[in-house]
């Protein structure tokens, strides 16, 4: 097969950095979102041994080990960075914990006077072990597996920096962004400058794929009006992509815009994106006929089919792989993976997949 002499050589022997680069193949690549984690035995031993999740994720041995745990056991096509998209928080200055049980907590920011806190100028520095991990992995992956770094989207990290965790309404950060809108714009402006400096330091370090969750872009889903939608989700990413682009052109953005129905197709056309993450409500014939003419598609495997198993996975698994499987694609699912979910549940998976989609 010849190739461009414009495609990097890395490029060559990556099957997911092909496909990002538009190329379909028979068996698509696979990841996981979430593919490290408490699911694995040997994630919760490192795990142990860290004391919590952030200094697991801030000490590069432990990281880059839990990081090519999945890969060992089942060989997916990419390493995600061990981390989280909460230490953006943290390389502003805000203080993060996660607490047992709890998730993550942290010391809100609850209105323009709490923004003269942030600082951008402290977040090389303070996030420094991340990229050292980043280093780590990158020199101890096999050569055909891509290295991908990522970002929350800024709505996404905002509504933990205002409701001081997570949220089921997000109801004191939808407020502050409707009743005090400049301020509020501020906190995302800052955002996009923070998650661009922190995915470009992934990229120096040696990642060659970002991606950046949005993962509660569907707070702002209205039947009818995407205003919001886009103002606070898909124009911040947007920039972010862009002024990525600027920097390091060859670098791939996935774009997970999570649970935003048919608005999804605005992200395609918009943001910049090089490929879409699809969460499981998105409907395969239409992210054929739709989505993928414009370009590469990841996903959409409900978490729980990983945890059942048995037939019902193994149904929508070729499903998937028969409706998106022709055109550029990336399997993988529609959300993180459960802690759960069975180890050989996933096993079964790698296998499907790599048997490919039907001819
Ligand atoms: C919203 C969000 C967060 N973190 C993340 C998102 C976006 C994706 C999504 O929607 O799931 C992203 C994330 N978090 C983690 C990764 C690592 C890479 C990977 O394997 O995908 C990634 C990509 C590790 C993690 N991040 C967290 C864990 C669990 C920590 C533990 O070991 O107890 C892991 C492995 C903790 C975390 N981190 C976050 C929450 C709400 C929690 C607590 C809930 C939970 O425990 O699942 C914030």
């Amino acid at each position: 097969m010849s190739l461009t002499p414009s495609v990097p050589s890395s490029t060559r022997e990556k099957p997911l950095l092909r496909v990002l680069a538009g190329e379909r193949r028979r068996c698509p690549p696979f990841w996981l979102m979430r593919q490290a984690g408490r699911y694995l035995p040997e994630y919760r031993a490192t795990r142990a041994q860290a004391g919590s999740f952030l200094d697991l994720c801030f000490t590069p041995d432990l990281a880059t080990e839990v990081t090519l745990q999945p890969i060992r056991r089942y060989g997916m096509d990419a390493a995600i960075l061990f981390s989280d998209i909460l230490v953006v928080p943290l390389g502003l200055g805000q203080t993060v914990s996660f607490e047992e049980g709890r998730g993550p907590v942290l010391e809100p920011l609850r209105g323009a006077s709490d923004l003269s806190r942030l600082e951008l100028g402290g977040q090389r520095e303070r996030l420094a072990p991340v990229y050292q991990t980043v280093r780590q992995v990158k020199a101890a992956l096999p050569p055909a597996v891509a290295m991908i770094g990522f970002a929350g989207a800024p709505w996404t990290v905002a509504s933990y920096m205002v409701e001081g965790g997570s949220s089921r309404d997000f109801a004191i950060a939808k407020r502050w962004a409707g009743e005090e809108t400049e301020s509020f714009q501020r906190l995302i402006d800052l955002l996009v400058e923070a998650t661009v400096d922190h995915l470009s330091a992934q990229v120096e370090a040696g990642a060659e794929v970002l991606q950046i969750f949005d993962s509660w872009a569907n707070a702002w889903v209205r039947e009818k009006s995407s205003t919001a939608l886009r103002r606070w989700c898909l124009e911040p990413c947007r920039q972010i992509i862009a002024k990525l682009k600027a920097r390091h052109p060859t670098v791939p953005v996935i774009l997970f815009p999570r649970a935003v129905g048919p608005h999804i197709a605005l992200f395609a056309k918009e943001s910049g994106a090089a490929a879409l993450s699809l969460d499981e409500g998105v409907p395969l014939a239409w992210a054929r006929a739709t989505l993928q003419p414009m370009l590469p598609l990841q996903g959409n495997l409900p978490p729980r089919l990983l945890v059942e198993g048995g037939p019902a996975l193994e149904a929508q698994t070729k499903l998937i792989l028969s409706e998106l499987g022709q055109g550029p694609f990336i399997f993988n699912l529609g959300h993180g993976i459960l802690p759960e979910t069975p180890p050989e549940h996933v096993a079964a998976l790698a296998a499907m997949i790599r048997e490919g989609s039907p001819a």
